[in-house]
């Protein structure tokens, strides 16, 4: 007689299994900030130096003292003498007297004496190197003040930051180079089955090509890990064994896929539980696709049992995999980033269990919709299809046509 699953609610099971995985590698390395998107900062950087460095004009205009132009108007102008024009990338050659205007461009710096610039717009020659201006500017209008970004010394980047675009033209804005970031955790992949061949080779029938490796590895590096993959073991606990053994002794995790439920040949739970302590903390969850998984921890390093079902191997990972790596990798935070999307069918759904679909996410009359893909969790496309997963809490016996739902996003383009 085969054992059932005693199934767990997967929020509960998520923070229990996470708890007994080390918050962060802590070991660092020193990385080009060229080459660190996606790497997560080890400590805090601060500011060397004010951003801007000096007052630039936000404008295409004239640099003024704001107090010659109050009161100033079309029917009424101020008139100001125009000293020159400020050159780009240096310091301005003069300083500004009253009732006097410079042309300025863009981001050039201000000259002393200046604390406000016209746009252009509201300007217009009078007599030689004379212009009129039609509008009043305040103290501080169209000008970016030394240290409005960033003042010197404040922190920029917080430890535990997964640095994005923004930060790595910010640091670079700021002369920093370099940084230190934590190590990227390795995670070991192995396949499990008798039916499942690599996917260079001839396929026999009955036979099929090893998907969960390749999707699984893909996961780990958008999660910000280095996937190492060990191959294919057959349905056998001594090659598993040494297999599994291998990729502890090398790798900070290791996924198993397959070989995860309570089937007599499925002896995944078995092996990890030889691995070290505590070993298989849940077998099973209260969730579809995806309900016979294993979350375990071997002397500190997390292990986990993915069910066989390319689809459900990879709603897993989504769900399970990328916050246990963003806890390797030191990143706080466990949500998944979602939308809230109206649902344009029913969707059925047991009481007590999570049921995640995949969806393709429609935009109609500024508002999202969530069309749900009809799928079997061994089929791959149907996730291939998908923008991101409809979420059913536990507490639901299905939502209807219409109603909205928190939808994950699976980060397409
Ligand atoms: N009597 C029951 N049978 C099944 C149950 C159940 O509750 N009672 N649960 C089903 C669910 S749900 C899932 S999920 C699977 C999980 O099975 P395993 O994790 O033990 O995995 P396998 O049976 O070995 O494989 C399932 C399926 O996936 C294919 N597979 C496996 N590895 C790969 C791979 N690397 N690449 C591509 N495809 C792979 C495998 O050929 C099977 O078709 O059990 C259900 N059964
Ligand atoms: O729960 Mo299984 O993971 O549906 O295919």
């Amino acid at each position: 007689m085969p054992e059932f699953l005693e199934l767990l609610p997967p929020t509960r099971a998520l923070s229990y299994w996470l708890n007994f995985i080390p918050q962060s590698l802590k070991e660092t390395e020193r990385l080009a900030v060229v080459d660190a998107l996606g790497r997560v900062a080890a400590r805090p950087i601060f500011s060397p130096e004010p951003l801007p460095a000096f007052p630039r004009s936000s404008v295409d205009g004239y640099a003024v003292r704001a107090a010659d132009t109050f009161g100033a108007s079309e029917s009424l102008p101020a008139y100001l003498m125009v000293k020159g024009e400020l050159p780009m990338g240096t310091t301005p050659p003069f300083d500004l007297q009253p009732g006097e205007a410079a042309l300025i461009h863009t981001g050039g710096m201000l000259p002393k004496g200046s604390d406000a610039v016209v746009m252009l717009e509201y300007t217009q020659p009078s007599r030689e190197n004379e212009i009129e201006v039609l509008r009043a500017v305040a103290e501080g209008e169209n000008v970016l003040k030394p240290g409005e970004d960033v003042k010197q010394g404040e922190e920029v980047v917080a430890a535990g930051v997964r640095l994005r675009p923004p930060e790595i033209g910010g640091l670079m804005g700021l002369g920093i180079l370099e940084l230190d970031v934590l190590r990227r955790p390795r995670v070991g992949v192995l396949s499990t089955g008798d039916e499942v061949v690599p996917p260079e080779a001839a396929v026999q029938p009955g036979q099929v090509r090893d998907i969960n490796s390749y999707s699984l590895s893909a996961l780990v590096e958008q999660a910000g890990g280095i996937a190492q993959r060990y191959g294919i073991f057959p349905d056998q606990a001594a090659a598993l064994e040494a297999g599994l053994r291998k990729a502890l002794d090398e790798c900070d995790a290791v996924l198993i896929t397959a070989g995860s439920s309570a089937s007599t040949r499925d002896l995944t739970a078995e092996v990890i539980n030889r691995m070290g302590k505590p070993g298989v903390l849940v077998h099973g969850l209260n969730i579809r696709p995806g309900k016979p998984t294993i979350l375990a921890v071997c002397d500190g390093k997390p292990v986990i049992g993915l069910p066989g079902n390319p689809v459900s191997a990879l709603v897993i990972a989504y769900l399970f995999v990328q916050p246990a790596l963003n806890r390797l990798c030191g990143v706080p935070g466990l949500i998944h980033p979602a939308i809230r999307a109206k649902l344009t069918v029913n969707l059925p759904s047991q009481a007590g269990r999570e049921d995640y679909y995949p969806a393709k996410l429609v935009q109609k009359n500024n508002a999202w919709q969530a069309d749900p893909i009809f799928y079997k969790s061994n089929l791959i496309f149907s996730l291939s299809r998908a923008d991101g997963l409809i979420h059913i809490p536990e507490d639901a016996t299905g939502l209807a046509a219409g109603e909205e739902a928190d939808v994950y996003l699976l980060g397409r383009g």
